[in-house]
């Protein structure tokens, strides 16, 4: 390189070194994944379809005001588009500075239970008249016997679902029932990351 070398020259040069070290860092990924230049260009940890709805699922639960269990819901259809989504909460309303959110209480009409609007059933009257045949349930808690009434005639055609922590109660042994008899599969999601952090500040 001369020093008097003049303005374009300079350009000229910069746009070289700049191409050549482009193909050295192409090259360099090449040969540490194998993968094609351009294929090797595309985020490495980026979500995978079933974390990324059962985190949808979870995300929404965070939504519910239940002091014991939150729960959230996801259906997705077969082009994998999220159609609807809800959480464990009390119907329009009916406020949750009246309703209670207590459990077992002496005063029968006082349990949560008689007023809940489970995150399945929420997720299903969400989904605004958009057919749900076919479509995946992603649950945080293993479905109701009322909830699995509903996915059953709404056409849900797969449930996961994270916890089954209720599993020995006769309502779901209802639902496992009944799930089995209309052939609607069911498992459990073991996620492919242990976490995902959400940072508002990560923009
Ligand atoms: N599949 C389910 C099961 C239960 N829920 C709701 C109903 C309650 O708000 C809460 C369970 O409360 P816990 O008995 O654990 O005190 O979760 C639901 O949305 N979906
Ligand atoms: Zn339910």
């Amino acid at each position: 390189m001369s020093l008097s070398s003049t303005k374009e020259d300079t350009s000229t040069l910069a746009n070289q070194l700049e191409k050549s070290l482009t193909i050295k860092a192409e090259t360099t990924e090449i040969e540490s994944n194998g993968l094609s230049p351009k294929k090797s260009h595309k985020h490495q940890n980026y979500l995978i379809w079933d974390d990324y709805f059962m985190a949808m699922a979870l995300l929404s639960a965070k939504r519910s005001k239940d002091p014991v269990t939150q729960v959230g819901a996801c259906i997705v259809d077969k082009q994998n588009r999220i159609v609807a989504i809800g959480y464990n909460g009390f119907p329009r309303n009916c406020s949750d500075d009246v309703f209670p959110w207590t459990k077992n209480s002496e005063d029968s009409m006082e349990d949560k239970k008689l007023y809940v609007v489970h995150a399945e059933a929420n997720a299903i009257l969400n989904s605004n008249s958009t057919s749900l045949v076919g479509t995946c349930l992603y649950t945080t808690l293993f479905p109701c016997n009322e909830c699995t009434k509903l996915i059953i005639q709404s056409g849900i055609q797969r449930v996961l679902y994270i916890s089954d922590k209720y599993a020995h109660k006769a309502k779901y042994r209802a639902s496992r029932r009944m799930l089995d008899a209309a052939r609607i599969t069911y498992s459990h999601y073991e996620p492919t990351q242990k976490e995902i952090v959400i940072n508002f500040n990560d923009i």
